[in-house]
Formats: C-alpha cells, structure tokens, sequence
C-alpha cells in the first residue's frame, strides 16, 4: 500500500501544476457522476499538497481493499474515502457483470422503500463482497422461477406464481408462504439476502382500478418481505426489468410469455402505458399445443404435453426464410426418456413461426413484427422526447425467446 501510493504520488506531483479541474473530471468520474468532487477534508497530512481531486485520483487507483484500509487511518482519511462516488466507481468496475443488478436493486430501494435507512455505497460493496449476490425471484404466470443473480439460469422453478399469489387481490400470509417457501429451497435465511422481485403485471391496462391494483400488490409484497426482516428489496415489473438486464433504461421489452406476449414501450425505466403497449394470444403455451396438433396429425405417440414441451424447447426453431425452410429436409430426433425417440421435421420451424404467423395456428391476431411496428409507430406519434432513438431498441425476454433463430432476426 505504502510502495504504491509512493509510486503515485511521485508521478502525480510532477504533473500537479497542470492539474485542470474539469480534466480531473473526466477522470475520476464514475460513469453516472456528474457532480464535482467532495469538499477537502480537514488535513490529509503530507497529501495536502496535492489538489482533492489527485488525492480522489490515487485512491480509485489503489483500490477497493485498499481504500477500505485508508477509511482507518484517521478521520480526513475516513471522510474522504466513504464519498459515495468513489464506491460506485468500484461497483460498476469491480463487479462489472456479475454485480449490475444488484446494484439496480439497491438503487431502487433507495428510492421506493421508506423502511430502510439509505445505506452508503461503501457499506453496499462490503455487503456485496460478502455475500453470494441477491436473490431473483421470476414470478411468472407459467412457472416461477428463483436463482441468484450472479449466475445466468435460474436454479429452480416451480408451480405457477398466481398458484400462490392473486395478483388481484394480494394476501399478506400468502406472499408470506411464497417467499418462505422460496427461502428454505434455496437454503438462505431471509434476513441475508436481499431480493429482486420480478411482477408478472398486465401493462396494457392503464384504468384506475389496476393502479391502484398495482400499487396494493407492490405494497403487500413490502410489507410481508420486510416483516421478514429482508434486507433489500427490490420489486420491478417484468418488462422493465429484461430491459435493465440488457443494461438498458428505455427500449421496447418485448416479453413472450406463457400465455400472451406483450410489447412495451419504456423510457427512462418508466412504462409508457399512454403509448400503446400491446398484447397478443399467443405464447410458449400455443406453440406447445400446436406442437402436439402437429404430432397428433403425424400419428406420434404422446402421452403428455410436458413431452411436447421438451420436444419444443430441444427440437425447435425460428427459420429465417419460412418458405425456403419448407423445401429443406429439416428431421431431426430426440429421445425422452421414459417416452422414447420422437422425429420432428418442418414441425421444427413451423412451431415458431405461430409468433410470426399466428392464424395457422388458428388465432387471429396481429404477428409479432407486426406488433412492434404498431407500437414503434405510437412511441414516434407521440414524440415526446423529441428523440426517436430510444424506441429502436427492442429486448426480447421470455422463456420462448431462447427459440434458435430468434435472435438477430430482421423482422
Ligand atoms: N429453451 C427454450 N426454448 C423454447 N421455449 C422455451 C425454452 N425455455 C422455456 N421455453 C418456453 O417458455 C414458456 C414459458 O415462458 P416463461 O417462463 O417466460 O413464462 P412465464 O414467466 O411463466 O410467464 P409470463 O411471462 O407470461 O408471466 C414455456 O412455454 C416454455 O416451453
């Protein structure tokens, strides 16, 4: 520690006369500071020659450890080193991927949660050193679906969310049982970890009766987590939410559920209900069930849909060119265990192309590229930004979205 501030400090005092504030800026910014450095502590000893904001500099140089241990030397070390910009700095460059959604949901507690004192951010890495990261909770209408949020995939999922929770009308001891149960499968007490909450919530309804809806289940779901003693909690919608997770505050999340796929224009982490958000019939559901009017047609053997489901999710796919597809020789088998070897063909593709083309499925409504343009549409109607790039971001999310051939197409 003391080599390297040595080493730092003979290089900066060279250059200390040609120090400019706002290069200094630029460079000890954390890339969501934009306010300028803290005010000079009481006297840093021999450091006091240099300008505030080299001595800023040096620390985010040596580190988090090593700003922890500078935070003992005496109370100007202290003071300077818990600015909370200097702890976000090492959040977002420490933790960079692994960490970005705890820090979301941190942030977001801060600001919709009255019952927990604002934690500093020095306080926030040490916790985050410290333990596995929060825990995420899907709470989707088909499955719900836990994990932690430092891996990818979930590490369990379960009966449907409403099984437990009507979303309607929300039960305290019934949101009580949902996370408990949720806590004692992953083998964590309740107390240590805090939790993001992803809200299977209809979002084209915009009357006031579902705000108020809204509002009472985000607050049922406060008051039980808390009662808990939870730490943190953090409680988004699920659209917002995909779109944080591919690190971005406004897009249109498009998100292919279990039963409806629904296309919603944010921006700024706020639903645009007064924009439009579009809702069609169709997801991972019908596809299943036209998988199986498929098989049935064929003569397959099928003793359950959960057979088809896996024959869906190992087999299928999203051609690029459907017509072309169809004069390709596109077999393909699997086995399922207990269920034996199953061959699907053009069932392969034409399964996926119900999003694109839902009546030969024999549901009537718009397909999904046709969706997002309309939506598109509204987002550049209402103009109200007076920037029409944040629309032309669109993030897909759903279990159905892991199609091959979804990603990246030109729709
Ligand atoms: N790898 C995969 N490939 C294709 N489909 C998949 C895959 N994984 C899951 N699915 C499908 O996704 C559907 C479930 O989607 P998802 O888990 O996103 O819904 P949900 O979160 O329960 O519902 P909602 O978002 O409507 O609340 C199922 O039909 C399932 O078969």
């Amino acid at each position: 520690m003391a080599m390297s501030l040595k080493k730092v400090w003979e290089s900066v005092t060279n250059r200390r006369s040609s120090c400019s504030s706002s290069h200094v800026d630029s460079v000890i910014t954390p890339q969501s500071y934009t306010g300028s450095p803290p005010p000079p502590p009481p006297s840093l000893g021999a450091f006091d020659r240099l300008p505030i904001c080299v001595v800023f500099q040096i620390v985010k140089l040596v580190g988090p450890n090593e700003a922890a241990r500078l935070s003992v030397v005496c109370k100007s070390w202290r003071s300077l080193v818990s600015d909370d910009r200097l702890w976000m700095y090492f959040l977002q460059s420490y933790h960079h991927d692994t960490w970005n959604s705890v820090f979301f949901a941190e942030t977001n507690l801060q600001k919709f949660s009255c019952h927990i004192a604002k934690s500093s951010f020095m306080r926030i890495y040490r916790q985050r050193v410290h333990v596995p990261g929060a825990v995420i909770v899907d709470g989707g209408s088909g499955y719900y679906k836990f994990g932690w949020s430092k891996y990818a995939c979930p590490s369990g999922r379960s009966a449907t969310f409403s099984e437990f929770v009507n979303i309607e009308s929300p039960s305290y001891f019934r949101f009580r049982n949902f996370f408990a149960s949720i806590y004692s499968r992953m083998q964590v007490k309740a107390s240590t970890q805090p939790i993001v909450l992803s809200l299977p919530l209809r979002n084209d309804d915009d009357t006031e009766s579902a705000r108020v809806s809204r509002r009472q289940l985000k607050e049922a779901i406060y008051t039980a987590l808390f009662d808990m003693d939870v730490p943190a909690v953090c409680a988004v919608n699920q659209a917002t939410l995909a779109l944080y997770a591919a690190q971005r505050t406004s897009g249109i999340a498009v998100n292919i559920g279990f039963q409806v796929t629904s296309v919603v224009p944010i921006l700024h982490g706020k639903v645009m209900r007064t924009m439009g958000v579009e809702v069609v019939d169709v997801g991972g559901l019908k596809l299943t069930e036209f998988l199986r009017e498929q098989m049935q047609q064929s003569n397959m053997n099928l003793r359950s849909l959960f057979t088809v489901r896996i024959l869906k999710e190992k087999l299928c796919y999203v051609a690029a060119d459907y017509e072309n597809e169809l004069s390709k020789d596109t077999s393909a088998s699997l086995e399922v265990p207990g269920e034996g070897w199953f061959t699907l063909s053009k069932e392969r593709f034409t399964t996926g192309e119900v999003l694109f083309q839902p009546h030969i499925a024999g549901v009537h409504t718009k397909g999904l590229h046709e969706v997002v343009a309309l939506c598109m549409d509204h987002c550049h109607a209402v103009e109200s930004t007076g920037d029409d790039a944040w629309f032309k971001t669109v993030v897909l999310s759903g279990g159905t979205a892991c199609l091959p051939g979804l990603v990246g197409l030109d729709i």
